[in-house]
């Protein structure tokens, strides 16, 4: 990754879609929602669900949510979603018509779920049950980070698995769950197909995201101050997300 090129916001919607198609990929915590001391603590801006749709409208359909959560859970945050959706980290591909793409989530086996919670419940952690995985959040307890990366690293590697890093959380995933392949995806349909694609992320996840939005001749706009990244631009918080969006 590069650092540190991400140096200006981007240019207003409004004039990024005179310049011809946009689609729009829209992480979901630290991006559209403010980041909250565990997962179910976050409390979402009223009416953001439908909100979304009016951007969605705005784009002739090209707009997905890409997330590392489940698209139940986002849903049961927010309600149903009226947008297209990526959820378990691009594993879980839906149209806006809730039509499935690819072969969905794989669930995580009972005995690596069984010994993560054994580790969280050791460790003062958080776990989170995902349709995909299962999540340790050290976000209460920072110090038992390292630890967790390293056990949920072995644990993975034993088993055939993937540990991804996010803030203040590692989780097991499927070595083919990836954000990148979710927007790959997305760009090989209508109404995506042949249009300018943009990523909008927080996270070391949202990379992959902002990478295959760079290849199809668009970018990515990191959201926050952190360094390493391959973005083009960046907006500093969710309130000036919701802003660039007309929310
Ligand atoms: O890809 P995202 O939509 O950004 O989802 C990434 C992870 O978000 C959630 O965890 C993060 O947000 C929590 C609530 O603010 C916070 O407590 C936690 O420390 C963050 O890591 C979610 O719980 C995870 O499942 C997602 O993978």
């Amino acid at each position: 990754m590069v650092s540190g090129t991400a140096t200006g916001a981007p240019p207003p919607l409004a004039s990024l879609m005179g310049e011809g198609p946009v689609s729009l990929f829209l992480d979901f915590d630290g991006t559209l929602v403010e980041l909250a001391p565990g997962p179910d603590e976050i409390k979402p801006r009223a009416g953001l669900a439908s909100e979304l749709g009016v951007v969605s409208t705005r784009l002739d359909g090209r707009c997905a949510i890409v997330s590392g959560r489940g698209l139940d859970d986002i849903e049961k945050h927010i309600g149903p979603l009226p947008v297209a959706g990526a959820g378990s980290h691009g594993s879980d591909v839906r149209a806006a018509d809730g039509t499935q793409l690819g072969d969905g989530a794989i669930g995580l086996p009972a005995a690596i779920e069984q010994r993560l919670r054994v580790f969280a419940a050791d460790n003062a952690l958080d776990y989170e049950h995902k349709p995909h995985g299962g999540a340790l959040h050290y976000r209460s307890n920072q110090e038992a980070g390292p630890a967790a990366h390293a056990f949920a690293k072995q644990l993975a590697d034993e088993n055939g698995w993937a540990a991804q890093s996010g803030k203040c959380v590692v989780e097991i995933v499927a070595k083919s769950a990836n954000k990148g392949a979710a927007v790959r995806a997305f760009l090989g349909i209508a109404p995506f197909a042949g249009s300018r694609p943009f990523f909008l992320g927080d996270d070391l996840t949202d990379e992959a995201g902002f990478a295959a939005c760079i290849e199809a001749g668009g970018a990515g706009i990191l959201i926050g101050d952190r360094e390493e990244t391959i973005a083009t631009y960046r907006l500093p918080n969710v309130t000036s997300v919701h802003e660039w969006l007309n929310l």
